[in-house]
């Protein structure tokens, strides 16, 4: 049975970075993805404006949608402070498998709780079942038709609070348009454009910050 490309991905990690190095794991998939299979991890460039949007929420709980392989949870864990928390929600079962290798091969695996299953239904369970009060960041990268449904359940479930920054990736390619809609006409939202590419390609493509206002 041939190999996914996850799977490649990986291996290739498991064999080039450093074990324990969250940095390492980051600059090898971003090395397999630019010189051999193009993948949707958020990459180098949007990672970036990843990067110092954790840093401005410097969060103490942090809830990802869509994990994939795992780059952006290694990513955005490894700028956590001590005792801080990252949920990350991955749907595909195989993708959960890698990323759960992933995070513990970059040493990540104390501060990451990787979720499996459909965000609808693991948002709902949040306060109860992983004692969650409220979110200080949410970094939305999963399938782009649920980032505007979602943020309203967030809200309808009371996980955001005064100050909350959501960041949503592919807002050009593949396109959020109605939650770029939503957020930008809501009064609950201060919204933040960051023109970028998509990843390991020269399209273009764009990150949106939503502040909650309460
Ligand atoms: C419902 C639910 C869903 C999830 C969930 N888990 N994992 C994901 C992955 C979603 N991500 C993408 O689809 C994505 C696609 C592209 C792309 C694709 C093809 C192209 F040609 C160009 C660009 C680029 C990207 O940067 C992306 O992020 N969703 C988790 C929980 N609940
Ligand atoms: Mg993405």
């Amino acid at each position: 049975m041939n190999q996914s490309k996850e799977q490649r991905i990986l291996n290739f990690v498991l064999q080039n970075a450093v074990r324990g190095d969250p940095c390492s794991v980051v600059d090898t998939i971003d090395k397999y993805c630019s010189q051999k299979e193009w993948a949707m991890n958020v990459g180098d460039e949007k990672g970036k404006i990843l990067d110092k949007t954790v840093e401005e929420a410097n969060p103490s709980v942090a809830l990802e949608l869509g994990t994939y392989c795992g780059y952006s949870a290694v990513r955005i864990s490894r700028l956590l402070k001590t005792g801080a928390r990252l949920l990350t929600v991955e749907f595909n079962p195989e993708f959960a498998a890698i990323a759960k290798q992933m995070i513990e091969f970059a040493g990540v695996q104390d501060k990451v709780k990787l979720l499996e299953g459909p965000s609808e239904e693991i948002i709902p369970q949040l306060k109860k079942k992983y004692e969650v009060d409220t979110l200080d960041f949410v970094f939305l990268d999963h399938w782009k038709d649920r980032y505007t449904p979602d943020t309203i359940l967030l809200q309808e479930c009371n996980l955001l609070r005064k100050g909350s920054i959501l960041l949503a990736d592919n807002i050009i390619f593949p396109g959020a348009p109605d939650f770029l809609n939503y957020v930008r006409k809501s009064p609950h939202f201060q919204c933040t454009n960051y023109p970028s590419h998509l990843e390991y390609m020269q399209v273009e493509d764009a990150m949106e910050k939503a502040v909650f206002l309460g």
